[in-house]
């Protein structure tokens, strides 16, 4: 197989805070290859974002990215060895910082945020800041950068954009302006885009249209994108692959068929399961029991047990890295939960562990139980 556009391996990215420390990506490990969609998924807190600005290196402080290694095109953009002293240290062909804000960050790995506001200036007209970051990122005239400017306002379905391109965002809906920030992203032509959840604040038509308009660039572009969310909705509509993230953690891993359909890991059916869906009632829906714990302090064992429907004994000794569960083709279906045969760990001898109360099931009615 031809290696992957990017590469992760066994990332961890820590917080040092006066409580201690945040271990907020714990060992990740997946791959981008050209052309895909790879979805993030996971609860708030599950650490999809501060993966998603370690690619790119913008872990601020008292954040710092403490092992691992992300591979992009070849190049190391960050990597560690173990120095003569026996501590690690960064290996030489590790991309600089100003290697890293010159060749990849826009003009490589672009990122679209959940909030355009943040990214938008209110003060200068939306054409504006676009022409600018054209000109800035690509050889362009100003004139040239502008007709560049409005055809991808053009390209991402703002309409009459010759006369929209001097409005100023506040002037936009949320909509338009998550197109804009798209616009942004695909100006300089990047191989792989990062969307942290940037449809969430958007009513769902309007989420709808934005993931169609996804679906159609990226077919036309070829751009690889990783796409963060909390919402298996979106998971399915648009990803070809998934990793779902706990407390730091990829638990399973698969193409998203295979993770619908032969899920693996009962967080995963969690998430499923308190998914709306056309074919099930309100009623039906369950949420996740419990609240995801600090990741300050995350459960020995499966981080996932104090929650887990299947949770036995074993589960809070044996802490499971992601195994091979299936196979799609090239694509392995991963998942860490030590029920499967995978894993030979006692599950099967263990005692179940006392199920916590569940506080919000009301007996079925005229269901046998
Ligand atoms: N600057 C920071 N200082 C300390 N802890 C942080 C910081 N930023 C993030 N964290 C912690 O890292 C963990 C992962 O956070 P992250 O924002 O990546 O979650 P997320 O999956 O993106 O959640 P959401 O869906 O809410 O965006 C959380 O426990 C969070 O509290
Ligand atoms: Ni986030």
């Amino acid at each position: 197989m031809a290696e992957p556009l990017l590469r992760v391996e066994n990332l961890k990215t820590q917080f040092f805070t006066e409580s201690g420390t945040v271990r907020a990506v714990d060992g990740i490990s997946f791959t981008v290859d050209e052309g895909e969609i790879v979805g993030l998924v996971g609860e708030s807190g599950a650490g999809k974002s501060v993966a998603s600005m370690s690619l790119l290196r913008l872990v601020e402080n008292p954040g710092e990215i403490v092992a691992g290694e992300i591979t992009y095109k070849g190049q190391t953009i960050f990597g560690l060895e173990e120095g003569p002293d026996g501590e690690p240290r960064e290996r030489a062909e590790m991309l600089s910082e100003q290697e890293v804000r010159q060749q990849i960050r826009g003009n490589e790995i672009a990122v679209i945020f959940q909030d355009p506001m943040e990214s938008l200036n209110p003060v200068f007209t939306v054409g504006g800041q676009l022409r600018e970051f054209i000109e800035l990122n690509r050889d362009l005239s100003k004139d040239e950068a502008k007709r560049e400017a409005i055809e991808m306002l053009r390209e991402v379905g703002i309409p009459d954009p010759e006369d929209r391109y001097g409005e100023y965002p506040h002037q936009f809906s949320g909509g338009m302006r998550q197109r804009v920030l798209i616009a942004m992203a695909l100006a300089c032509e990047p191989s792989l885009i990062i969307a942290d959840e940037p449809t969430t604040a958007l009513d769902v038509t309007v989420e709808g249209q934005i993931l169609d308009l996804v679906d159609d660039l990226q077919e036309k572009y070829d751009t690889s994108f990783i796409w963060v969310t909390h919402d298996m909705g979106v998971v399915a509509e648009i990803c070809d692959r998934v990793n779902v993230m706990y407390l730091g953690e990829i638990v399973e891993q698969a193409p998203v068929d295979e993770l619908f359909h032969d899920t693996h890991h009962p967080y995963t059916n969690a998430l499923l399961n308190s998914m709306p869906r056309p074919d099930r009632t309100v009623e039906d829906l369950e949420a996740i029991r419990g609240v995801m714990p600090e990741a300050v302090d995350p459960p020995a064992g499966c981080r996932f047990h104090t929650r887990c429907p299947d949770a036995r004994e074993a589960c809070r000794r044996v802490h499971p890295e992601p195994a091979e569960v299936a196979r799609d083709g090239e694509y392995v279906h991963r998942s860490a939960c030590i029920k499967h045969d995978a894993f030979d760990v006692g599950y099967d001898e263990s005692a179940p562990l006392e199920e916590a109360p569940q506080l919000t099931t009301t007996p079925e009615r005229g269901e046998d139980r």
